[in-house]
């Protein structure tokens, strides 16, 4: 029997096998990988090829989903917003109370001097027996411009998101990556009104990025900072791109980055630590990175000399592609948790930081019906 995409996906998580389906951002078509047996494969040094999901603690494990067989279809998406009746957030007091003293925290740490910036996040609970493959229907539907997936193991769980920040693409030695920060709400403005603790707050991410990379790329272009829409919401962004050494591998690249300060803080491993010691969850996933891990594609150049007519030759592109793990949430029967962060400097008020937290938290909300 011929399966159709989603029955495929369907059939996968029926036979609990592992499996991710993501759509890049501003293109059509959804892949979809699959791994035929249950086994928990666990990145070493970066140099693997699968779809790697990898947390926010890089003490903990990243987990490699390998490519036994794939799909690749552009799907017909419904056309959800008219039926879409997203649900209401419910304000918990003692949530919001403990959000508002973890801020506080946060900028009396700063001013101390013991910290630039770091970011705190939250976790909001919402229950709903929602199809998980309807709502990233709905997702995908919704935010065309992210990158959106769907991602199962049977020995991890079940996580959705549709994330707006790249970490990090590399094809052969060329890299991009970006400093994605400062939040505003989305109100059918053409551009925001930026203020100075935003454009800081941003600044400090492009500046970590420059830093880290420097000694491991030949030389880089840092592009002019732009206001960027992620559904009702608007970052600053900076594009970074680069050419990588020749001795430096992908690990080391990929460690220097993670986490950014756009979702740790600085400096890079106190901020790191401050969170893991003060915020009232585990962040698993949320802040963490997935993506395509050294794919290989051939590419096929005709031969230049010209006496040998109709020869080519094969090279083989290896190519990177992640994402920062934002605007998500986990899976657990019908206990959804959607996880929302935000970046605290010396400026930072708490009640407009748990505002931001609250406006993040509808790019997931927005999908799921009440
Ligand atoms: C931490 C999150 O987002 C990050 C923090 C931002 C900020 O502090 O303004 C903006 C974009 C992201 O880099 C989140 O969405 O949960």
């Amino acid at each position: 029997m011929r399966l159709n995409f989603l029955d495929r996906i369907s059939q996968q998580f029926k036979d609990q096998l592992p499996f991710v389906a993501y759509r890049k951002p501003n293109e059509e078509i959804v892949q979809l990988i699959l791994q035929n047996n249950q086994e928990l494969h666990t990145v070493v040094d970066y140099e693997e090829t699968g779809f790697v999901f990898a947390p926010f603690n890089s003490n903990e494990n990243a987990i490699l989903i390998k490519n036994d067989s794939s799909f690749a279809e552009i799907l017909q998406l419904e056309k959800t917003e008219e039926n879409l009746e997203s649900v209401a957030v419910e304000e918990n007091i003692s949530e919001k109370t403990f959000h508002l003293e973890l801020v506080q925290k946060g900028v009396n740490e700063i001013k101390l001097g013991n910290l630039e910036k770091v970011v705190f996040s939250r976790e909001v609970k919402v229950k709903s027996s929602q199809n998980p493959l309807q709502l990233y229907q709905n997702i995908l539907s919704h935010y065309p411009t992210a990158f959106c997936y769907i991602w199962y193991h049977p020995k991890v769980g079940m996580w959705l998101g549709a994330t707006p920040e790249l970490l990090l693409e590399m094809e052969n030695r060329q890299l991009r990556t970006m400093s994605l920060a400062g939040t505003m709400k989305y109100n059918g403005e053409s551009e925001p009104d930026w203020g100075n603790k935003e454009l800081e707050e941003q600044h400090m991410v492009t500046q970590f990025i420059t830093d880290s990379l420097k000694g491991k790329v030949a030389s880089y272009d840092v592009s002019e900072t732009i206001s960027s829409r992620a559904g009702e919401l608007w970052h600053l962004k900076t594009d970074i791109s680069g050419v990588v050494n020749l001795e430096t591998g992908i690990g080391a690249i990929i460690h220097s980055l993670h986490p950014t300060p756009a979702v740790g803080g600085l400096p890079k491993l106190k901020a790191r630590d401050f969170i893991l010691k003060n915020e009232n969850h585990h962040r698993e996933f949320y802040t963490g990175f997935l993506g395509e891990l050294n794919f290989k594609e051939e590419v096929n150049r005709p031969e230049k000399r010209r006496n040998q007519e109709n020869r080519a030759y094969r090279t083989i592109k290896k190519k990177t592609l992640l994402f920062v793990n934002l605007r998500c949430m986990k899976i657990q029967e019908e206990q959804l948790t959607i996880y929302v962060g935000g970046g605290i400097t010396r400026e930072s008020d708490p009640e407009m930081e748990w505002k931001e937290t609250s406006d993040k938290s509808r790019t997931m909300l927005n999908i799921i019906h009440r």
